[in-house]
């Protein structure tokens, strides 16, 4: 079933390359992506925040774009449930067998662990119960916890150019050595492998290769900063899977080495969602506008409080949703309806709220204008919301440049980036403040400079 997920997302172009960036210059993916997960939940790597398109999840009412993508979603959640039992029975097994040397990694068979029977299963799982404090339980259970999968694809004859795998001649790279970001400290990573292996793939002859076969999938393991010890280069075959436990991902890097057939993989985490969910970011849009308020008579907008503090908040929380939501969404321009239209609610109430949030920045600036305002005052005020301004001010570029970035005008129409919210001077979309803040962070460190 998982398989055929795979392949049906893939008739129905679920899986794009992501225009991710690194160190400051952009890089479109070898690898194409698409994220599935518990609804509302996101999933940042390589500063590009990607959303889930939503597993079948009881109380959400989720529309798909077609019965496939619903079979395909309800595949991977099933999937996801069998890996972290899987996952929690790895972890039980090393505590009680207390060995180091296969602590880290377990590579499982899948015929070995099909073959335990449900009740050899409960079983296992009852002895070892016995074992846990209720501590361990809690632990175990918030690092086992997948909340989403990250869907790989790739086929290899497809690309042009691969990257070779720089320190141990492993051969062409899918995936560049890395730790796995934004997740749940020690949690584990559960990675199901399905590469379309078929006859007019041979694997080379064993005694022939000095190294890895190249024709065949693996995962490269690596210690962190270290070139020294030999990397671990293991192979992936049809229906595999591989679990990175506890400590791993820290201590250690992986890669994934290509071979010569298209090649899918999903990838179980247990993301860090504390501030990358929708009902964590609608919370936080809620607690800015309460600062907010209108006279009942004339419906004119004033802020509460003025006081430093709050202003800064609010700021914050105004950045926040305008980098980390809107433009990550629409950068990646439309390639969520390919799936759901899920998200396009949500980030219509996002946006809106951002609005509010821009008649508060501009509020706060009339304040300021303000003369007959005390001079300590405004100055306090000035002090916590100029860096906040400027902040915004050079994500704004940043976001821009993106947009323009070469490898982002190199693709298709229906994936480019969307520069979005932007406006112009003359557009008629009565936005309070200009989208360019430089004359206003000019005019405001003319202000602070004169009362120094
Ligand atoms: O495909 C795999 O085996 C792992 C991919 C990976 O490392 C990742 O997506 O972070
Ligand atoms: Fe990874």
């Amino acid at each position: 079933m998982v398989q055929e997920s795979f392949l049906a997302l893939r008739e129905h172009n679920c899986f794009f390359q992501d225009l991710v960036r690194i160190k400051g210059k952009d890089f479109l993916t070898p690898v194409s992506r698409i994220l599935i997960g518990n609804p509302g939940c996101t999933y940042k790597y390589l500063n590009t925040r990607l959303f889930t398109v939503p597993w079948p999840t009881e109380s959400y009412d989720i529309k798909f774009c077609s019965p496939q993508i619903y079979d395909a979603c309800k595949a991977l959640m099933r999937l996801n449930d069998y890996l972290h039992i899987e996952t929690v029975q790895a972890l039980q097994g090393q505590n009680l067998l207390e060995n180091k040397e296969i602590k880290d990694t377990a590579v499982i068979d899948r015929k070995q662990s099909f073959a335990a029977s449900p009740t050899e299963q409960e079983s296992v799982s009852k002895d070892q119960s016995s074992v846990c404090v209720s501590e361990d339980d809690r632990s175990l259970k918030n690092r086992t916890s997948y909340n989403l999968t990250l869907l790989n694809y790739m086929d290899p004859l497809q690309m042009l150019y691969l990257k070779q795998e720089p320190y141990f001649g492993m051969g062409s790279m899918a995936v560049s050595w890395h730790h796995d970001e934004n997740l749940v400290a020690r949690s584990a990573v559960a990675v199901y492998s399905y590469s379309c292996e078929d006859s007019s793939v041979q694997e080379s002859n064993e005694q022939e290769l000095k190294g890895r076969d190249p024709a065949v999938w693996h995962v490269g393991l690596k210690v962190a900063w270290d070139i020294e010890t030999p990397g671990l280069a293991v192979p992936l075959h049809q229906g595999d899977i591989y679990l990175m436990l506890d400590d791993l991902n820290m201590t250690h890097q992986h890669c994934v080495l290509a071979g010569l057939s298209p090649r899918f993989s999903s990838t179980h985490r247990v993301a860090d969602c504390s501030r990358g969910t929708l009902e964590y970011i609608l919370g936080q849009c809620e607690l800015a506008l309460q600062n907010l308020q209108s006279d009942s008579d004339s419906m004119a907008l004033s802020l509460k409080s003025l006081e430093a503090a709050v202003v800064k908040q609010v700021e914050e929380i105004h950045n926040e949703v305008e980098f980390e939501w809107l433009r990550q969404f629409w950068f990646q321009g439309k390639r969520y309806l390919k799936c759901t239209d899920w998200w396009l609610k949500p980030m219509a109430k996002l946006e809106e709220f951002w609005r509010k949030m821009e008649i508060m920045t501009s509020l706060v600036l009339s304040e300021v204008r303000k003369e007959q305002q005390i001079e300590e005052q405004r100055n306090e005020t000035i002090s916590c919301f100029l860096p906040l301004l400027k902040e915004r001010q050079k994500l704004r570029k940043e976001w821009t440049a993106r947009c323009q970035s070469d490898a982002a005008e190199s693709l298709p129409e229906d994936q480019r980036p969307e520069c979005h919210p932007f406006w112009t001077d003359d557009d008629e979309c009565n936005m309070p403040l200009p989208y360019d803040l430089e004359e206003v962070i000019a005019y405001l460190q003319n202000l602070v400079q004169w009362i120094e």
